[in-house]
């Protein structure tokens, strides 16, 4: 597993050995020792969760308020996305940066996001299968969400072949500014 560190140094993109052979691939897509190793993070995740998307959709930003914060350890197997991070955290030192990452069917890619940051994706490619685990349960109570626009945060969204599609949920959320931290 090769790891790198973003610029929000918690936020960490994993690529993990992909085996190829005449028959297609194989890697493990979840080892909890090489993430341990590749994070330093000793944690359990709870929830496996499976989204589909089409090109144009953008889901986030969102997140859970403690004390049901989620990490989320994301990938894409299906398709191709743009998934960003953002450090909502007061007091971080790169409080209100955001970090983004090409996560493809083909790059294997996975972003490691720490509890305590927004999370959200776009889809470049006619469709998208977004597999992600998380660190605690769903909590509708505790989730928030932030407007992927948000000019604070001015996050450089790739042009995408398609009218940018957003949940209700998420066309209502709150400007950076604004929002329950
Ligand atoms: C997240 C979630 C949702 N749901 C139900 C609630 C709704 O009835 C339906 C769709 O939920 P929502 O529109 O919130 O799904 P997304 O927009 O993909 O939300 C996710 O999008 C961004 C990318 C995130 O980082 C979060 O993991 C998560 O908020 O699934 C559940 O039952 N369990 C869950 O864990």
């Amino acid at each position: 597993m090769h790891s790198i560190r973003q610029s929000i140094p918690d936020v960490v993109l994993l690529e993990p050995k992909v085996f190829g052979d005449s028959r297609g691939f194989f890697y493990e897509s979840f080892n909890q020792q090489a993430f341990r190793e590749a994070t330093g993070v000793q944690c359990d995740f709870v929830q496996d969760n499976h989204s589909r998307s089409s090109q144009g959709v953008l889901r986030g930003l969102h997140y859970q308020l403690p004390p049901r914060a989620q990490g989320k350890l994301v990938r894409v197997v299906r398709g191709a996305v743009f998934d960003v991070a953002v450090d909502i955290r007061k007091g971080s030192p790169t409080f209100g940066q955001w970090v983004g990452a090409l996560l493809t069917e083909d790059n294997h890619r996975q972003l490691w996001v720490p509890p305590g940051l927004a999370h959200g994706f776009l889809v470049l490619s006619e469709s998208a299968d977004f597999l992600y685990k998380t660190t605690d349960y769903y909590s509708p109570e505790h989730e928030r969400c932030i407007r992927w626009d948000d000019p604070e945060l001015a996050i450089a969204w790739p042009a995408v072949d398609a009218a940018i599609q957003l949940s209700a949920k998420d066309q209502a959320g709150r400007w950076f500014a604004e929002a329950d931290l």
